[in-house]
């Protein structure tokens, strides 16, 4: 089996100057997966494709706008020409891709909290997702892979989806092939019989004996494969080995193409609407799973949270480091795998006195951290942590001792108790330097919640002794792919007081749908704004007793 692809050249789209808000600068780049008429991969998009500015001052050196090299083209050469647009959930919009529905709202939000230099960057518009969650259904002689049509169950068939990596639809296909010459049954939900339930498929794009440029297009799949029995003993295992042997053969490293990474198995029988079971085997292939973010190595197990789209994920991430001043200590909380903490450890933050604690629910993601600290240069003498343990109990415990605090949270937004604490931030300030303030005694901790994430946790201490501090956040960093919740939050933050909104900036992480990612900078106190309102209302009230 060979997979090929049309060779695209990468296309530069930069939206109209007319239609932008005071906002935005986009770029683009097409990884387009076409019909099988050439062997050659698309070109290669440039590796970066952010950049930014405010519209008031000229573009920077890097900026996309009115670079001669470049030809403009118009807003509707950023269309998604999708054939299952309409009936695959996956997508909401098909035009205007670089300027997602929502990018005005967000522009006059922030302008009206005092941010007026809001920036867009609208990275890669297709061939952008790296990691993919697909529904299988229908027969083996006629598989269904996909996703689910909108408030129903029947999954729609979406080859050369337009979001996808050309790798994962070219996986896609080849799973397929695999399913009809295997006759593996699909899992049915009404009569819970059949094998292949779910398929994850999530590319490296980290293949370091490629010259960079060809990374990304040379990207590689790991597949994992949610069988519906309980473990790998059970009498279709057969079966199972038969389809991962047929994708090994036919896309792994002796095949026309080298695509498959790995294979690995996952095993679900609940009835439920969840993807995973708990039970993992590796089956074939690399085992260890790397890419490459934020200027790091990261591990990531199929189990644990991965960003779908990993560049505009590494164009965050590159902006954010602006935002962390050097020998900053920094809690980071929702943080899965620690990549923002441990990118911002690794990169231009790493001084002696710096901390990076990085607290995540999920016990999944713990060894794709512990993996992520062996490859971090060793010249690093920070003290690095990694806690098992839920935001929501006890915030303020994870707050101190912190100068710098990100949040990644999930789209519904920051644990109300966390957003209590952040609005209560300078009274627990106060408390947390009062010296017998029992909250913050770490030897007399007797509360469970707290002992059993010491338990779970990962500590690499600093080489070097390093006083314990009290301090709370002065900086907080949001990331937000929830726009609803967001907004929310940072109503209640700002309504406080106790922060002000400093920077915000948008990334489109989901062309085609409504979503984008927002990081945002909030500073301790009320903001300059506040402040002069403050004093203009006392200079009124003085000028009227004179
Ligand atoms: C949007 S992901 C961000 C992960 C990480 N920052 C990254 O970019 O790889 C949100 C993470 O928050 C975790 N999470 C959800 N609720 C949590 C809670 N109450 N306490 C700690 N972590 C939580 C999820 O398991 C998930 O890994």
């Amino acid at each position: 089996m060979s997979v090929f692809f049309l060779s695209a050249p990468p296309s530069i789209c930069v939206s109209p100057l007319t239609h932008r808000p005071a906002t935005t600068i986009t770029s683009c780049f097409s990884v387009q997966t076409l019909s099988p008429l050439s062997q050659s991969l698309p070109s290669p998009p440039s590796s970066s494709s952010s950049s930014s500015s405010s519209s008031s001052r000229p573009p920077s050196s890097n900026s996309l706008l009115p670079n001669p090299n470049v030809t403009p083209i118009s807003s509707s050469g950023c269309s998604l020409n999708c054939p299952h647009f309409e009936s695959c959930s996956g997508c909401t919009h098909e035009d205007n891709l670089h300027r997602p529905v929502i990018l005005g709202e967000a522009t006059t939000f922030f302008k009206k909290l005092g941010v007026s230099d809001f920036t867009f960057d609208t990275c890669r518009l297709w061939g952008w997702r790296c990691r993919a969650k697909l529904a299988i259904r229908g027969s083996s002689t006629d598989p269904l892979i996909g996703l689910y049509q909108e408030g129903t169950h029947n999954v729609v068939d979406i080859p050369d989806c337009k979001a996808h990596h050309p790798s994962i639809n070219a996986a896609v296909e080849l799973l397929r092939k695999g399913i009809k010459i295997l006759n593996i049954d699909p899992y049915d939900e009404d009569e819970r019989t059949g094998y292949l339930r779910y398929v994850q498929m999530a590319v490296t794009t980290y293949n370091t004996s490629l010259p960079a440029s060809e990374r990304y297009r040379s990207g590689r799949v790991q597949v994992s494969l949610v069988w519906n029995s309980r473990s790998e003993t059970s009498a279709s295992s057969e079966k199972l080995s038969d389809l991962a042997t047929f994708l090994w053969r036919n896309g792994g490293p002796n095949s026309k193409v080298h695509l498959i990474h790995s294979v690995w198995a996952n095993f679900q029988t609940s009835t439920n609407n969840v993807i995973f079971g708990n039970r993992w085997r590796h089956l074939l292939g690399e085992r260890d799973f790397w890419e490459h973010v934020g200027g790091i190595d990261v591990y990531l197990a199929p189990s644990s949270f991965g960003q779908a789209n990993t560049r505009a994920f590494d164009s965050l991430l590159q902006k954010l480091h602006r935002y962390v001043p050097l020998g900053s200590s920094v809690t980071d909380l929702y943080a899965g795998a620690g990549v923002i903490g441990l990118s911002l450890a690794s990169t231009r933050k790493c001084r002696k006195e710096l901390s990076v604690r990085c607290v995540e629910i999920n016990k999944e993601s713990k060894l794709a951290f512990e993996k992520t600290i062996e490859r971090l240069p060793s010249s690093i003498d920070s003290n690095i942590s990694w806690h098992l343990a839920d935001t929501s109990i006890e915030p303020l415990s994870w707050l101190v001792g912190s100068e710098v605090l990100v949040v990644d949270p999930p789209r519904k937004g920051l644990d109300p108790s966390l957003v209590s604490a952040l609005q209560a931030i300078k009274s627990a300030e106060r408390k947390a330097m009062t010296l017998e303030s029992p909250t913050f005694k770490a030897k007399d901790e007797k509360r469970p919640w707290i002992l059993r994430a010491r338990e779970d946790s990962i500590e690499i201490p600093s080489r070097t002794t390093q006083e314990e501090s009290r301090s709370l956040p002065q900086t907080l960093i949001y990331i937000s792919c929830g726009w609803e919740s967001f907004k929310e939050n940072c109503t209640a933050l700002l309504s406080s007081k106790a922060w002000h909104l400093s920077k915000a900036h948008g990334f489109n992480f989901f062309p085609g749908t409504q979503s984008i990612e927002i990081l945002a900078i909030f500073k301790r106190g009320p903001g300059a704004s506040v402040k002069k309102k403050k004093s203009s209302k006392k200079k009124k009230k003085k000028n009227k007793t004179f």
